[in-house]
């Protein structure tokens, strides 16, 4: 059974088959939200890293690749929820609804209709449609919310790092194009070393006086203290942004949301399912989806055992595999292997019960195969499934 650490909280009840809560320093498996993951629970037994959610900014990634742990996220689950976040803040930002709200539960006596009415030329606002958006990261959120602006009658321009196919879209070349141009800028980058601080001093005063900036990617995209700057000289007119800071508060021209972007029951719920099923089947099986550090890897689990192997790409690594396999007799029934930038992956399906290894030899094949160079994590796994005999070792 393995033990997993959940950072932030998780209904775990339907897989209670595999895993188990435990508050433990060396867990097999970490579940996440937007926590940070501290370096301290990186050990030897840290399998893997479960992120409900996509941003995997609070995870020491190059760690857990040097330690053989996979880090997986979950893309597009709670894209839909950002963007409709996103389209209730540009209304919000051109029609003052909470203002008239407030003002009229304050009205009381007769003849409240006509009191109300006598009200409204203080709430004029403004309209989104023929408006330009420009979305700068034009990933799941941004093309969704690209394709609800064109909707809504706007121009949608936009800026990706490598350009997309995208019907409604006209991608410019550089962020300042389409600062010069938006009415409306939407941040739904992700927070790397290049992208902290990508709208700072030189970007603010590229935008338009009257143009709202809405930062749904992360906080640290934006220079704050550049920021503040801007806003009081005027340079642009108002920020909204998902991302708290005590800095922040207390300035009309700044929105402040509780990082609310991903939090519907829908996307939730899609996250957390997709996050327990890759928990799960990496586990048991090995099997690679949406990771943000190992390769895609997925092969039926059809023979009574598996070995996994993680390591540095190099040309003669397999022929090493091969050579260790042989010298145990193992037979390699199924196999793949995939690479990402430096590092592959590798299932193999064998039977370690017809070749009668016994737990000394199981022992030194796990202590071969571990000495190959390159070699970062080797797992051996018995097939979970009833159906298939369960490996009873030789003394
Ligand atoms: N406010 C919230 O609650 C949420 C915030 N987010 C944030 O939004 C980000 C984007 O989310 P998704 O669209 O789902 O991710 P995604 O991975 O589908 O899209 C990210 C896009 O940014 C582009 N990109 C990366 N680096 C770039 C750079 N230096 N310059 C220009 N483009 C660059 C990528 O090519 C990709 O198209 C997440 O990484 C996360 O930080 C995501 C979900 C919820
Ligand atoms: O998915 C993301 O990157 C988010 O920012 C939303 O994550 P959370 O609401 O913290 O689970």
């Amino acid at each position: 059974m393995y033990q997993i650490n959940a950072i932030d909280d998780f209904d775990v009840t339907e897989f209670t088959d595999t895993f188990q809560l435990k508050e433990t320093t060396a867990p097999d498996a970490v579940l996440v939200r937007s926590s940070v993951v501290p370096d301290s629970l990186i050990t030897n037994h840290l399998l893997l890293v479960a992120r409900s959610g996509i941003g995997t900014n609070t995870i020491n990634i190059d760690a857990c690749t040097k330690n053989g742990t996979a880090v997986f996220n979950t893309p597009g689950a709670n894209a839909n929820a950002v963007k409709e976040l996103v389209l209730q803040s540009l209304f919000a930002s051109v029609r003052p609804l909470q203002a008239a709200i407030d003002a009229t539960a304050e009205l009381s006596g007769d003849q409240l209709q006509a009191k109300a009415e006598a009200t409204r030329h203080q709430f004029v606002g403004g309209e989104l449609y023929g408006k330009t958006v420009g979305i700068i990261g034009l990933g799941a959120i941004g093309q969704r919310l690209a394709n609800s602006c064109y909707h809504l009658g706007m121009q949608v321009i936009g800026y990706n790092r490598s350009p997309k196919n995208l019907q409604h879209v006209q991608q410019l070349e550089t962020i300042e194009e389409v600062l010069q141009l938006a009415d409306f800028v939407v941040l739904l980058l992700p927070l790397s070393d290049g992208t902290r601080h990508i709208m700072a001093a030189k970007q603010f005063r590229e935008m338009r006086e009257n143009a709202t900036l809405l930062n749904f990617g992360r906080g640290e995209l934006v220079d704050q203290d550049a920021l503040l700057t801007a806003l009081k000289q005027g340079q642009f007119h108002h920020y909204v942004t998902d991302f708290p800071h005590r800095d922040l508060q207390h300035n009309s021209a700044v929105t402040i949301l509780p990082h609310l972007g991903g939090n519907t029951i829908e996307a939730l719920s899609n996250s957390a399912n997709i996050t327990l099923q890759n928990t799960r089947d990496f586990l048991e099986a090995g099997t690679i989806r949406s990771s943000v550090n190992f390769p895609t890897a997925d092969l039926p689990f059809t023979s009574p055992q598996r070995l996994t192997f993680f390591y540095e790409d190099r040309p003669t690594f397999w022929a090493d595999v091969t050579a260790v396999l042989n010298q145990f007799g193992l037979p390699i029934l199924e196999m793949m292997s995939n690479t990402r930038d430096t590092v592959g992956y590798t299932i193999v399906n064998t039977n370690l019960i017809e070749h009668h290894l016994t737990i000394n030899q199981r022992t030194e094949l796990q202590q071969a195969l571990s000495a190959l160079p390159g070699m970062i994590r080797l797992r051996m796994l018995d097939n979970p499934s009833e159906l298939l005999p369960v490996l009873e070792l030789q003394p």
